[in-house]
């Protein structure tokens, strides 16, 4: 995971201590580590970790240095993986030992120690992720959510609609949807207004990972006993960011179960994860764990859908071919009749290709998240060290040119070509901690696309001279990335046509 000093003063305190470890743990003299960039004695490749654009640096250095790539840290081995094969070899078919997580010590100390994504391994990993997978199946998850999805989708349409924002940007409105679904699937509450108290939330929830430095590369994570230092103390900077957002978490794991127990109380209360595992007999989680366990699903699902359709949104201005090839489709296979439903799905095998490419075309795990590996293993003829910090480069996978054709362009056409490319499984991760909310993302980001295609017609927003504005295809930094300021003007395909 990279390190990134926090301010000046801290840099130097920190590169001191990582000295210390580099000479403590350096790596065995004769080992065959798969191979990397030069580095640095003592200090190995720190001066040349990337603080930006982290997985297109990874993805060029594998051009030189191959999909299997070692970089060294004061204290910590990182592979990189950069090919499909070599992330499946490892992580999914060793998933026994490739599965561990590394200490999200900052997380922690916000109030994130029950979230499963930084649950490390052992029982209480196993209990978590159990109640999650077996409620999110593919079947329950359209069963129990699809219908709310769909609803979410419509009035999504309906606003992109109907408010042409000033600032030209609908991702607040592709917000609001994916915190819908998210709140939904957790306690069963569904937003219905703009001023729904989970809609700023979620917002504020998003701030706990934004806010906070590199996922785990803070002097937090490394020094973990920095957490109760001042700010103002050297590599404790993140340490009172933390300590400030902790209000934010505390509200997020508290307030959904209460209005649970509220509502079963009552006897009003509506299907839901935090419901489901509350009224079951064979309790998996105590009370804490369970409502961390109800944060998972909200904080899973919310980012990652919302930058999901960001990128979409994107890909629709660039690429107004494809809309059109998708809405002729949609044209064709539904008339004018009805907007679509999941049901739809398998009848649109043009949207389906589309989804998929805004899958591949811009993953927005774009390194996922990181794996740890329990016990040292050999691969290819090299040593992965115990303890080595494994990241699959999912950004550059994708971009894989010996697997798909020009990887930079969008071209849903990939998927129907004979034979076709192969589906980019690769975005929701691998072996033991493959995404549990999978099935549901996807059910949500198809019904959104295709709720949008059938009704809206997209196109780029226009500057003060009447000039088409052409977004960038820049993503942000950090775990979740997203593209930036993405303009746009949507209008309604058929006026008064459909009822959204
Ligand atoms: C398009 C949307 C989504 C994408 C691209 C995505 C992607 C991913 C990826 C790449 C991982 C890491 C897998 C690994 O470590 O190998 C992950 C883990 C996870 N995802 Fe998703 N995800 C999405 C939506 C969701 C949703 C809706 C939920 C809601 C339940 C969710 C919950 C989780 C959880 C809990 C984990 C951690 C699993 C573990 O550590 O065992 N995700 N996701």
């Amino acid at each position: 995971m990279p390190i990134f000093p926090e301010s000046l003063p801290t840099a130097g305190a920190v590169l001191a201590a990582l000295v210390v470890l580099g000479l403590l743990f350096r790596p065995k003299r004769n080992a065959r580590l798969p191979p990397g960039p030069p580095q640095d004695p003592v200090i190995g490749h720190l001066r040349s970790m990337p603080a930006t654009k982290i997985a297109d640096t990874y993805h060029n250095w594998a051009q030189k240095y191959g999909d299997v790539m070692h970089l060294q840290l004061p204290g910590v081995s990182f592979i990189v993986l950069g090919s499909h094969d070599a992330a499946v070899e490892l992580l999914e078919k060793r998933s026994a030992i490739y599965s561990a997580r590394p200490k999200f010590a900052l997380y922690e100390l916000m109030g994130w120690k029950n979230i499963l994504p930084f649950i490390s391994s052992g029982e209480r990993f196993r209990r978590h992720r159990q109640a999650l997978q077996t409620y999110l199946t593919p079947e329950s998850s359209l069963l129990k959510f699809g219908d709310v999805q769909t609803r979410a989708a419509r009035r999504l349409a309906r606003r992109m609609i109907d408010e042409q924002p000033e600032d030209k940007e609908y991702e607040r409105y592709l917000s609001e949807f994916s915190t819908t679904v998210a709140v939904y699937a957790m306690n069963g509450h569904e937003i219905t207004s703009q001023n729904d108290e989970y809609i700023a939330l979620g917002d504020a929830v998003a701030r706990t990972f934004t806010e906070t430095g590199p996922p785990g590369g803070t002097g937090v994570d490394m020094f973990p006993f920095l957490g109760s230092f001042p700010g103002w103390f050297p590599g404790a900077h993140y340490a009172a960011v933390g300590r400030s957002l902790r209000p934010i978490a505390c509200r997020l794991l508290e307030h959904p179960m209460n209005e649970v127990n509220e509502q079963r109380a009552a006897g009003t209360a509506t299907e839901s994860f935090l419901l489901h595992q509350l009224e079951r007999a064979d309790a998996l989680l105590d009370k804490e764990e369970l409502q961390g366990a109800g944060a998972t699903v909200f904080i899973g699902g919310k980012l990652t859908t919302l930058s999901t359709l960001t990128v979409f949104l994107l890909a629709m201005i660039l690429h107004p071919q494809a809309q059109l090839k998708a809405q002729e489709e949609l044209d064709r296979v539904l008339g004018h009749a009805h907007l679509p439903t999941l049901a739809d799905r398998k009848d649109l095998p043009y949207l389906e290709a589309l989804v998929q490419e805004v899958y591949r075309w811009n993953p927005v795990l774009q390194l996922g998240i990181p794996h740890v590996l329990d016990s040292e293993d050999e691969y290819r003829g090299w040593r992965i060290p115990k303890g080595a910090v494994v990241f699959a480069n999912i950004k550059g996978i994708s971009r894989d040119a010996s697997i798909y054709t020009k990887p930079d362009s969008f071209t849903p056409e990939r998927f129907l070509s004979t034979p076709p490319e192969p589906k980019f499984t690769d975005v929701f991760g691998y072996g033991r901690r493959v995404c549990v909310g999978r099935h549901l993302a996807d059910n949500g980001i198809w019904i959104a696309v295709a709720t949008i295609l059938a009704s809206c017609k997209i196109t780029n927003a226009l500057d003060k001279n009447g000039s088409p504005i052409v977004p960038s295809c820049e993503m942000t930094d950090g775990m979740d990335s997203h593209p930036r300021n993405v303009k746009c003007v949507v209008t309604a395909r058929f006026p008064g046509g459909f009822d959204v």
